[in-house]
C-alpha cells in the first residue's frame, strides 16, 4: 500500500485543513459527555450544593453543537475536495502510464481489463484514501479521547469496558482473512465481465451477422452469475464482522452500568458521572465499530491496491530518452535484425535490408511472413532480440521515440480512425494543421472528391472508426492523415488493398509526385503497387530475398 501511496498526491492546503477540522471535531464531540454529566449534576443537586446553573450549562451545550456543525460542514467539503482532487491525480496517472506502457503490453491484455484499472481500480483506492484512511485519523483520536475521559471519572471502570478488545481484534482479524482474496477475485471478474461487453461492442456487426447474441448474452450472464457468487460470499464475511462488534460494545456497556450501579449504591460514584462514563463509552464503541468495517475495506481494497501496484511497476516508454533525432534523409538499415513474439518461435531471423534515401522499395511475401513486424521494429513499437536499425546511420534504439516516430509515417494495415470529424482525423497527428494544409494533404491522399461529397464536408462525422465511411475511403483518409505528417519514411502497409482499380491506378499514378521526396516501403502484393516500386522484395523464412523470381538473400 505505501507504495501506491506514491502515486496519491492529496492537495496539501486541503488536506491540512481536513485534519485539522477532524481534530476540532473531535475535541467538540468529546465535551458532550461532560456537559450531560454537569448537567445531571445540577439537577439532581441537593440544596445548597454549589454546582453550575442549569442555564449556563444548556448554553454551552447549544453553543459547543452549533460549533460542531460548523466544524461538521467545513469538515465535509474540504474532505470531499482532497477525495476529489485524489481520485483526479490517481486517474491522471493510471491514464498516462497506460499510454506509456508499449505495444505488447496491450496486445497480451484485454482492453476492457486494462480499462477497468482507470475505472473501478482507481476509484476504489482513491475512495478508500478519503473516505477510509482519512477519517481515521478522528476516529482514534476519539477512542483515545474518550478512554482517557473515562478513566480520568474512573480508572477501573474505563478498563472494565475495553476489556473484551482482544476478542474483538482477533474476530476482525480472522474474519477479515478471508476478505482480501475475495475482494481480488471479485476484481478480476468484475474487469472481466467488463471486458467481455466492451469486446462485443466492439465487434457488433460481426456479432449481429454470425447470431452470437444468445450465445453472448448466455456468457455474460454466466460470468455476472459468477460475480454475484462471490460478492455473496464476501458480504456474509463483511457482515458478520459489524454485528459481532456492536456484540461486544453492547456486553461492555453492561458490565459498565452493572459495575456503575454498584458503585453508585457503595457512594464511591455520583450517578452525574455515571452519565458521562455511558456516553462516554458510547464514544468509545461507535469508532470500534467502524474500524471494523475500515478493516474490512483495507482488505477489499489490496485487491485493488494490488493490481494497481503490478501495473505501475511494468515499465513504460520515455517517448523522450535517448538523442533527438532531427531531420533526417530517409536512409533506412536492417542490420542482422532477429525478433520473436512472446512464446512464438522467431519470425526475421537475420533480416537485412537497406533503402537508399527517396527510394521506393516494394515488400512482398505471404501471409504472417513478418512484413508488418519489420515496419513495426522501425516505429520502435517493439525492439529486435538481435541486430539493430538505422535510420541516416543512426541506431534508432539509441534515439528519442518520440523523434523516431516523427520521421517515420505509417498508413496501417487495420485502418484505426477516430469518431471525430474528417478534419479532426486529418489533423490527428498535427492537430496545429491549418484547415489549407488539411485540404493538401486530403488531395494528395486522393480523398478530397469523397470527403467533399459528404453531407458536411470536411466537418462530417465518421462513427466510430469510421463506421459511417467505406473501406476504402478510410484508407484514403489515413493516408491523408499520415503525409500532413510529412515524414521522411513512409510505409504504407497494404494501403491501397481496399482501393477499386481505377482509383488505385490513379493514386499510383499521381502519387509519384507525392511520393518523390520520401523514402517508401511498400507491403504489398497489388501487382499496380509493385510497378511503384524501384525495387521489389520478398520475405521468405525470415529474411528478405530480392523478389522477380532472384533468390538472393539481401546484404545490408
Ligand atoms: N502481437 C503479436 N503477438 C504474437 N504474434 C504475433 C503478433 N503480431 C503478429 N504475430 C505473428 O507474427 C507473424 C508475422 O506477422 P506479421 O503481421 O508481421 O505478418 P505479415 O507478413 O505482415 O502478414 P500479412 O501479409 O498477413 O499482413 C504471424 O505469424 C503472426 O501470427
Amino acid at each position: 500500500m505505501r507504495e501506491l501511496l506514491r502515486h496519491i498526491t492529496p492537495p496539501p492546503r486541503a488536506l491540512a485543513l481536513s485534519v485539522l477540522l477532524m481534530l476540532a471535531g473531535t475535541v467538540l464531540t468529546l465535551l458532550i459527555p461532560l456537559f450531560a454529566g454537569q448537567l445531571t449534576r445540577s439537577i439532581l443537586a441537593e440544596p445548597g450544593v454549589e454546582v453550575y446553573p442549569l442555564l449556563w450549562i444548556v448554553v454551552a451545550w447549544g453553543a459547543v453543537m452549533v460549533l460542531r456543525t460548523g466544524v461538521n460542514l467545513a469538515e465535509t467539503y474540504y474532505l470531499g475536495m482532497v477525495g476529489e482532487k485524489v481520485a483526479t491525480g490517481l486517474r491522471d496517472r493510471v491514464y498516462a502510464h497506460m499510454q506509456a506502457l508499449p505495444l505488447p503490453w496491450h496486445q497480451a491484455r484485454k482492453r476492457g481489463q486494462v480499462l477497468s484499472l482507470l475505472t473501478s481500480d482507481a476509484d476504489e483506492v482513491s475512495g478508500f484514501v478519503t473516505g477510509t484512511l482519512l477519517p481515521l485519523l478522528p476516529t482514534l483520536l476519539t477512542l483515545l479521547g474518550a478512554f482517557v475521559m473515562m478513566a480520568r471519572l474512573d480508572t477501573t471502570l474505563a478498563l472494565a469496558v475495553i476489556i473484551g478488545l482482544p476478542a474483538y481484534f482477533l474476530a476482525m482479524k480472522i474474519i477479515g482473512r478471508e476478505i482480501r482474496p475475495l475482494a481480488r477475485a471479485w476484481m478480476d471478474q468484475y474487469s472481466q465481465l467488463v471486458a467481455r461487453a466492451e469486446e462485443n461492442l466492439a465487434v457488433l456487426p460481426a456479432l449481429k451477422a454470425f447470431g452470437r447474441e444468445r450465445l453472448e448474452q448466455q456468457h455474460f450472464q454466466g460470468d455476472n452469475q459468477q460475480l454475484l457468487a462471490i460478492a455473496q460470499r464476501q458480504l456474509r464475511r463483511q457482515a458478520l464482522l459489524s454485528p459481532a462488534v456492536n456484540l461486544l460494545a453492547g456486553l461492555g456497556i453492561l458490565l459498565l452500568l452493572w459495575l456503575g450501579s454498584q458503585r453508585i449504591a457503595a457512594g464511591s460514584l455520583e450517578p452525574a458521572d455515571l452519565v458521562s462514563l455511558l456516553l462516554y463509552a458510547g464514544l468509545l464503541m461507535s469508532p470500534l465499530s467502524s474500524l471494523a468495517g475500515v478493516y474490512g475495506q483495507v482488505q477489499r481494497v489490496r485487491g485493488s491496491a494490488e493490481r494497481l501496484i503490478g501495473f505501475f511497476r511494468e515499465q513504460g516508454e520515455d517517448l523522450d530518452a535517448g538523442e533527438a533525432l532531427g531531420e533526417v534523409r530517409g536512409e533506412v538499415r536492417f542490420d542482422k535484425v532477429s525478433f520473436a513474439y512472446p512464446e512464438r518461435e522467431p519470425i526475421l531471423r537475420g533480416l537485412n535490408l537497406h533503402i537508399a534515401a527517396g527510394e521506393t522499395v516494394a515488400i512482398t511475401g505471404v501471409n504472417g511472413a513478418g512484413k508488418s513486424t519489420a515496419a513495426h521494429l522501425l516505429l520502435r513499437f517493439i525492439a529486435p532480440s538481435a541486430g539493430a536499425v538505422y535510420l541516416d546511420g543512426i541506431d534508432i534504439a539509441g534515439a528519442s521515440i518520440a523523434s523516431v516516430r516523427q520521421q517515420v509515417g505509417l498508413v496501417a494495415q487495420h485502418v484505426q480512425l477516430l469518431n471525430g470529424t474528417v478534419m479532426e482525423n486529418i489533423a490527428y497527428g498535427r492537430p496545429e494543421a491549418s484547415a489549407e494544409d488539411i485540404e493538401r494533404a486530403a488531395r494528395a491522399a486522393h480523398a478530397d472528391e469523397f470527403i467533399e461529397a459528404l453531407p458536411q464536408g470536411y466537418q462530417t462525422l465518421i462513427g466510430d472508426e469510421g463506421i459511417k465511411l467505406s473501406g476504402g475511403q478510410r484508407q484514403r483518409l489515413s493516408l491523408a492523415r499520415t503525409l500532413l505528417r510529412d515524414p521522411a519514411v513512409l510505409i504504407l502497409d497494404e494501403a491501397t488493398a481496399m482501393f477499386d482499380p481505377a482509383g488505385e491506378a490513379r493514386f499510383i499514378e499521381e502519387c509519384h509526385q507525392v511520393l518523390h521526396s520520401k523514402t517508401v516501403i511498400l507491403i504489398t502484393h497489388r501487382p499496380a503497387s509493385l510497378a511503384l516500386a524501384d525495387r521489389v522484395l520478398e520475405m521468405r523464412e525470415g529474411v528478405l530475398v530480392e523478389g522477380s523470381g532472384q533468390e538472393k538473400p539481401v546484404q545490408a
